[in-house]
Order: C-alpha cells, then structure tokens, then sequence
C-alpha cells in the first residue's frame, strides 16, 4: 500500500505514524513512540486496530538521546513490509520568520532550518537529522517540514514583539510560540467535541516534558506563553520557563559561565530536573516522597495556573479550557491541582470524572468547561504532508 511516515521529535520522546494514502483519504495503520528517553525509555507500537505490535523496555544508557532513538524506531520499521512510502513528513520545532506554513524540503530549505539550530537545541537537530537521512536514502521520496510556530504566526505584532529596538524584530528575534501542531489539531477537535465553545475563548494546556499554553479565539491563535525560543512560559520537564533574562547576566558576569554552559543548564538541567534535584519526569516527582519533589511539582502547578491569568486577560475571559499532552492527558492529580487553582475563574472540577479519565471533567454548574483532548500532531503533519504532496503532482 502506498505509505506515508510521519515522524516527531520532542524533548523526551520520538513518536512516529505511517498512514496509507489513496489520493487526500488517509487511514492510520501505525502509530508508535519511544518515551522515556534518556530516562526509562520504552518502544510501543500499536496497529490500526489497536493490537501491539511492540512493547520493548531499554535500559536507560542504551536509549540515552534522540539519535539514539532514531536509530531503534528505524530499526523497527524496517521490519515492516508491505508499505511503498510514498513521502515522509516532519515535526520541526522551528520555523524562524521565513516559514508560517509547511514546506517542501529541498536542500535550501534545509540549509534555511538548520540556521535555526540555536534557537531550538534541543529539538531543530532532531527534527532535521531524520530529514537529512531520508534525504541520503530515499533522495526521490518527497519530504514535508511542517512546523510548531507556524499556527502562531498571525499574532498581532503588539503581542509578538519584545520591548526591544525593532530591528531586532526585523531580523526575527519575536515571540514566535510553539507545540503549533498540537493546537492546530486541538482546535480543530474542539469544532467537534464543542461547536459553540470552539469558536469563543479557550486556553489550551499542553502539558508534556515540554509545556507550554495557547489562547485560542474562534480556532485562531491569539497568545501563547512561549516566546523566541521554547525555554519561555511553563516550567518544564529539564526547562526553566520564564526566568529574568538579569540570570543570565549574572551566570555570565558573576558565575563566569560560557554561553555554551549556560544553553546546557537552561535546555538541560534546569525546570523540574533542576528544581528537583531528582528527575525530569513528572511520573516519578508524583511519586516520590522528597520534599524536592513537592516542591517541584508545586512550583509546576503555581506557574500554570499563573499563566492561565495572563491568557484569561489576553482573551477577556475564558468558555473553556484543555489539557492535553503526556502530563495533561495523564495525570488526574495534576490536573485536580491546577484546577483547584482556577477556581477564582469560576472552574470546577468533577473528580469522579477526572479520576475516570474522561473527555469532560467539569461539573454542570462550572462556569468554564474543562475537557481532556489528547492531541495528535502526527495526524496534522500527515494532512499537511498529504496536501502539499498532491498540490505538487497537480
Ligand atoms: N500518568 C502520568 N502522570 C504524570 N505524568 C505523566 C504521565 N504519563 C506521562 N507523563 C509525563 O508526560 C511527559 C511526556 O509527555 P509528552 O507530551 O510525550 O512529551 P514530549 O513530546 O515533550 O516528549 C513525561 O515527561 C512524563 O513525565
Ligand atoms: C517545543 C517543545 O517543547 O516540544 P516538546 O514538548 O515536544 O519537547
Ligand atoms: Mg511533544
């Protein structure tokens, strides 16, 4: 069958998707991640009909990093028979100024989004290493980069620029907002599963090791909490979120810290790793009893409830608000948390239903509606892929 793969690089996870393709119809046939990278890293894969195809454990050094991950998932899919693939389409985190829009890759394009690389450490080399080896392998399979900041990219340019000369801004350093791919699709759910509510104001949460929040007014980005870059906004899982650039100086000035040393402790070391002391992964923060860890996972649901306020005033209220991703789709007690902390907006919780894991976790009487979505950024990639290929062949 003709093929088409999709493949996502976050911060802690490479998840990937093969679709069959027969002109703009696509059916899911696979659907597969490793998570726990670097961490307890674990291969999952599952067919269409929900079957496992694989569930293997690493031990933590043999899946340390992305490439490393790479390598294991292309080993798996090599495995598979019976897919013509057919085009490839990409996750990348960074798009710059040049691209609000997904794109086909050529060499000047990939040239263009590896300039990016330092705005997005942790991910642009990812995203584009599997760009760079389907290239050298399939150089005939077209590839399509589809990335996280291009659904912000109507912000009005009061909300998207920085208090700084605007030839900064010229040149690109703008609030550009990311985990674009998951909004996309969570909106477009939301036209679904809330017809009125999708087109008033809603704040989405996407709570993963990366976090960051959208405010979303009729299905249309207005504000997110990330900025130039994806340290800004929420704590995160080894990201600080919002920090006063004056540390910086300071790390730099005072504690005579290189750039290099600095980028390694704000991608690497710091947020919930840092604060904690213990761990990146909220899974195990939750389930410790060190008085680090409380304090980490405090400090977590402090920061989202306090950015729920600043995407409350940018949209003059809020109908509705979602979690989603792997803490936001998972954690019942987290949720329950931030919950409590918006009670002030008038949200309230149904913990039976929050407990059970269901689409909707407020009461009757909320004033705002609080719904679970797990998000799909591997199904927006393949109808971007899907539609920029066949505009192609046209
Ligand atoms: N049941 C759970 N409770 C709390 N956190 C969870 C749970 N399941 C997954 N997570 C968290 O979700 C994170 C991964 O989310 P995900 O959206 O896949 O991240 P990313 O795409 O940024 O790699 C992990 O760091 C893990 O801590
Ligand atoms: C942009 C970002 O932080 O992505 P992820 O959550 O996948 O790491
Ligand atoms: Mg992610």
């Amino acid at each position: 069958m003709d093929a088409l793969l999709v493949v996502n690089a976050g911060s802690s996870s490479l998840k990937f998707q093969v679709f069959g393709i027969a002109g703009m119809d696509l059916t899911r046939q696979i659907r597969g991640k490793i998570d726990g990278i670097g961490t307890r890293p674990r291969l999952q894969a599952t067919a269409a009909d929900n079957s496992q195809l694989i569930d293997q454990t690493y031990d933590a050094k043999a899946v340390h990093d992305l490439p490393a991950a790479i390598t294991e998932a292309r080993r798996w899919l090599l495995t598979l028979e019976g897919f013509e693939l057919r085009a490839v389409g990409h996750r990348v985190v960074h798009g710059g100024p040049d691209y609000a829009r997904p794109v086909l890759i050529d060499a000047a394009v990939l040239d263009r989004l590896a300039s990016y690389q330092d705005l997005a450490p942790l991910h642009q080399p990812n995203n584009l290493a599997p760009i760079r080896l389907a290239m050298e392998i399939n150089p005939d399979v077209p590839q399509v980069a589809c990335f996280d900041t291009a659904f912000h990219r109507g912000h009005a340019k009061h909300t998207d620029c920085y208090a700084l000369p605007q030839s900064f801004y010229d040149e690109g350093v703008r609030r550009y907002g990311f985990h674009g791919l998951s909004y996309e699709y969570i909106a477009e759910r939301l036209r679904e599963v809330t017809p009125q509510k999708a087109r008033g104001r809603v704040i989405v949460a996407h709570l993963g090791s990366g976090a960051s929040m959208c405010a979303l007014r009729d299905g249309r980005s207005i504000e997110s909490t990330m900025g130039f870059t994806a340290l800004d906004g929420l704590p995160m899982g080894t990201r600080p979120g919002q920090l006063d650039p004056g540390v910086v100086l300071y790390l730099m000035t005072h504690k005579g810290m290189s750039a290099e040393k600095v980028s390694d402790l704000l991608y690497h070391d710091a947020g919930l790793k840092g604060l904690s002391g213990l761990s990146s992964d909220m899974r195990e923060l939750l389930a410790s009893g060190d008085p680090n860890a409380a304090l980490a996972v405090a400090h977590f649901v402090y920061r989202c409830v306090l950015n729920t306020g600043m995407l409350a005033a940018a949209l003059g209220g809020v109908d509705a608000f979602v979690f989603t991703a792997g803490v936001g789709e998972n954690s019942a007690p987290i949720r329950a948390r931030i919950v409590e902390g918006l009670g002030w907006l008038g949200a309230e919780l149904d913990p039976a239903a929050n407990e059970a894991g269901a689409a909707l976790i407020s009461t009757a009487k909320s004033r705002i509606a609080l719904h679970v979505i797990p998000t799909d950024e591997e199904l927006m990639i393949a109808r971007h892929t899907l539609e920029l290929i066949n505009a192609h062949a046209a």
